[in-house]
């Protein structure tokens, strides 16, 4: 940040849903200054033409992505590009001086052979970079994004399951063999660029399972779960399409390993977990979290039962796949590591009743 109090960022990618929602956030940040707009096929486009509900507020053209020049502008660069470009770019605005937020899963998996497993990219080799990048979910480890300057924003689905499997594995509540996440997204999480299933004649008035048992956020999950718990974790994952556009939920379920844990028990120490974490909000005793709360907002809302018949936890969590579950957390992890509120320029009101 500059002697003035104020950092000047740029978006790479700025044309695409992650990006548009940095723009909206990022404009009525009071710390930053938006100055540079990057892009592929949108590229010498006014923003107001791409997105005219914002032209009112905007008065950048969408730029070729050009490393000089976006590093002699910016202090902070956001990477919201399809996985398997970031890991070409970033080293570059690394050298040159800024920060970087990355949105793909290029700096999320820490094991090089993993990533390459599950993304390609096998001309990759850049370990020493990857080696600094830091996962971006503050909820977790706030500690370290305030370190780094690179930032391996989380998947969406991960974000939210995450938040709701956290503070199980971390006090070793449950049998990690038998964690099983159920979740479902709405179709801005699959981005604006076009994929049949995400037609509206498609995913409307339809609901289906996909990626089941290879859906490339178990990785992910399963690296931070080990973390979590102290030793390797296999996770069962099953993502869902649901006919609508933003939002997910996750229900978690898992086996307890003190089946006299009641969920008052429970919602104690996830209130406790929590209780730093501004936009993680731990729902009443009995209240499940409805994805249409989060839908715009940076919070997540997390409920919490116990079945005692089977002596399994269930957690429920939503967010917003493209706030808190991308461009939101994004600028969290942003206000930390500039040493400012970590609530700044973030919505923290739903759209919806
Ligand atoms: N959507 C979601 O809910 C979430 C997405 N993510 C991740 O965030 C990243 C961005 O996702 P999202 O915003 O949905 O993506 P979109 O498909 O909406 O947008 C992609 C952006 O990348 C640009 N782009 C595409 N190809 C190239 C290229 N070859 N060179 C340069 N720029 C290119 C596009 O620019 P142009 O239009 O100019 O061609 C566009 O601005 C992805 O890695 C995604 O996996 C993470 C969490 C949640
Ligand atoms: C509904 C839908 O298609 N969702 C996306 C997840 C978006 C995301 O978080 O992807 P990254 O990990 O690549 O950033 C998917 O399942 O591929």
């Amino acid at each position: 940040m500059g002697d003035n109090g104020r950092v000047t960022v740029g978006i790479v990618g700025a044309s695409g849903y992650g990006g548009v929602q940095l723009v909206r956030m990022l404009c009525e940040h009071p710390n930053v200054d938006l100055v540079y707009l990057g892009g592929d096929s949108s590229a010498g486009k006014p923003y107001g033409d791409i997105y005219p509900h914002l032209a009112h507020r905007i008065d950048l053209t969408v730029e070729p992505i050009d490393i000089d020049t976006i590093a002699s502008r910016c202090q902070v660069v956001f990477l919201g590009l399809p996985n398997g470009l970031a890991y070409k770019m970033a080293p570059q605005l690394l050298e040159k001086g800024c920060q970087v937020l990355d949105l793909s899963a290029d700096y999320r998996l820490t094991d090089l052979n993993v990533y390459k497993d599950w993304y390609g990219g096998d001309d990759r080799d850049d370990r020493d970079v990857l080696a600094k990048a830091v996962y971006g979910l503050p909820e977790l480890y706030r500690d370290r994004i305030l370190e780094t300057n690179l930032i391996a924003c989380p998947g969406c689905y991960t974000t939210t399951s995450l938040l709701a499997i956290a503070p199980l594995l971390k006090q070793g509540l449950i049998d990690p063999d038998t964690l099983i996440i159920d979740a479902k997204s709405g179709t801005s999480g699959g981005g604006r660029q076009g994929k049949i299933n995400l037609l509206l004649a498609e995913a409307h008035n339809s609901l289906a399972a996909y990626g089941v048992t290879s859906h490339r956020h178990t990785p992910e999950l399963e690296q931070v779960c080990s973390d979590l718990a102290g030793h390797e974790v296999k996770v069962q994952f099953t993502p869902h399409l649901i006919p609508m556009v933003r939002g997910i939920l996750s229900t978690v379920y898992a086996t307890l390993r003190d089946p006299g844990l009641v969920r008052e028990d429970l919602r104690t120490i996830y209130s406790v977990f929590y209780q730093n974490s501004p936009w993680v909000r731990v729902l009443p005793n009995g209240v499940y979290p409805q994805s249409k709360w989060a839908c715009g907002t940076n919070l997540c809302y997390i409920g919490l039962e116990v079945d005692a018949r089977t002596d399994r936890v269930i957690v429920m969590s939503v967010t917003d796949n493209l706030i808190k579950g991308q461009a939101g957390q994004a600028v969290q992890c942003l206000n930390l590591m500039q040493g400012l509120d970590e609530t700044l320029g973030l919505p923290k009101l739903a759209f919806y009743p």
